[in-house]
């Protein structure tokens, strides 16, 4: 049977959106994909010479890389160039927008996107505040289109082995949980206009880099077969300020689990995080230990408690589940939007519009109760 095959409209022409065209034009069956494929219909830009110079640069993909398989089977061939947001938006060609603008942006994108009839993959974090993030639920419900946030980490190899770890019920009850992303980010040579510094973009590190620790959170705590909490909160938050532009240089945030367990989160810029262990879930028979980096992790291992030697797990493992070749990791969650889309759903299981407004809240409670510029900051919906 011909693959379900969904056309994409791209929203700005910067990193990320770089990174996820990528992976549309890599094969499918380099990571055993059939059932659903992908073609980038139209690309958008602030400025048509910028969304022409993005689509030049994939066409003239050199040979031996891998996205140039897209190139050569049709997957680019009618994409148009164009230098508003709105006209990919209004293109009939397109079944779905990604949008890969900065934080704050994101909420104007995708409501522009659903209001003019698109299903919208949105890239992390979802929005500014919840207010915000519940408007744009309420608008896919009354539209009847698709709507995710692009937290691609979930849809990874190692997020699927991990779960089934969970599943198996060895490692037991979990009773202490830690996740951490954080890296040196050379802010003091930035200028204060780049978007990991100006508030206005949503800049530090709580919003970029929190939707890490928080998805480990929510694959290895919240979806727990333990968990019964269905709506875990922050008991306690602290930020520190990156005094040149007042955005959070690091962010921690303790989340309760009601009749389960703590987990710490924390997030910093101005430190590089453990390298081997950038989450660890700690439980009654054995802990698991997700390799760095949290955002697209290959490894995890598997430790016997080590004060107990009656614990069922004896012996370390280690466990490598990569990325396919000559693919970013993004293709995967395309996949899944693809499914979507073809299954007629609104929302993914995998990535429900429940579990986005869980950390939303986090960050609201973290951001708003902390000493930066983007505290008093409101989402346009509550305005
Ligand atoms: N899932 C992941 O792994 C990652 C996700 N991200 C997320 O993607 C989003 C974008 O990040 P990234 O690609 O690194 O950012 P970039 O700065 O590289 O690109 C953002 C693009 O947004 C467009 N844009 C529209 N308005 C503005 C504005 N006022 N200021 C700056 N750019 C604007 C521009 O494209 P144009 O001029 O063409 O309109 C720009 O190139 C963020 O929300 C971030 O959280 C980022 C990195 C990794
Ligand atoms: O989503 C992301 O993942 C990788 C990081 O380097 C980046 O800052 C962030 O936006």
């Amino acid at each position: 049977m011909a693959p379900f095959t969904i056309r994409w409209g791209i929203i700005s022409t910067g990193g990320i959106s770089t990174k996820f065209v990528h992976d549309l034009l890599v094969d499918p069956s380099s990571r055993e994909v059939s059932d659903v494929a992908h073609k980038v219909v139209a690309v958008g830009s602030r400025s048509v010479e910028s969304a022409q110079k993005f689509v030049d640069k994939f066409k003239a993909t050199p040979d031996d890389e891998s996205p140039s398989w897209g190139i050569k089977n049709g997957v680019f061939d009618r994409v148009k160039a164009r230098g508003t947001y709105q006209e990919v938006y209004d293109d009939p060609d397109v079944d779905a927008i990604y949008v890969g603008t900065p934080h704050t942006l994101h909420y104007e994108n995708t409501k522009d996107a659903l209001t003019a009839g698109k299903n919208v993959l949105c890239e992390k974090p979802f929005t500014l505040d919840s207010a915000e993030l519940d408007e744009l639920i309420a608008l896919a419900k009354e539209k009847n289109l698709f709507l995710m946030e692009a937290v691609w980490t979930r849809y990874h190899p190692l997020a699927y082995a991990v779960e089934e770890v969970l599943k198996s019920g060895k490692l037991g009850k979990p009773k202490r949980f830690t996740a951490d992303f954080s890296m040196d980010f050379p802010m003091d040579d930035k200028p204060t206009s780049h978007r990991m510094l100006d508030p206005v973009l949503g800049g530090g590190a709580l919003l970029d880099m929190g939707p890490y620790p928080s998805v480990w959170a929510m694959l290895l705590v919240h979806r727990n077969p333990y968990n019964k909490d269905t709506d875990p909160k922050v008991l306690t938050s602290y930020q520190t300020v990156y005094e040149r532009t007042n955005v959070d240089l690091n962010s921690r945030w303790l989340v309760d689990w009601k009749g389960l367990c703590q987990g710490q989160l924390l997030t910093d810029l101005g430190s590089a995080g453990l390298r081997e262990a950038t989450a660890v879930l700690q439980c009654e028979e054995g802990d698991l230990i997700i390799e760095y980096p949290p955002y697209c992790s290959e490894a995890f291992q598997i430790h016997p408690r080590p004060e107990r030697d009656l614990g069922t797990i004896k012996e370390k493992s280690r466990h490598v589940h990569p990325i396919a070749k000559g693919n970013n990791g993004m293709s995967y969650e395309a996949d899944e939007v693809a499914r979507c889309i073809r299954d007629k759903k609104l929302e993914s299981d995998r990535m429900p519009w429940t579990e986005s407004k869980i950390v939303q809240g986090w960050f609201d409670v973290v951001r708003t109760s902390g000493p930066t510029a983007t505290a008093t900051m409101k989402g346009h919906a509550s305005k």
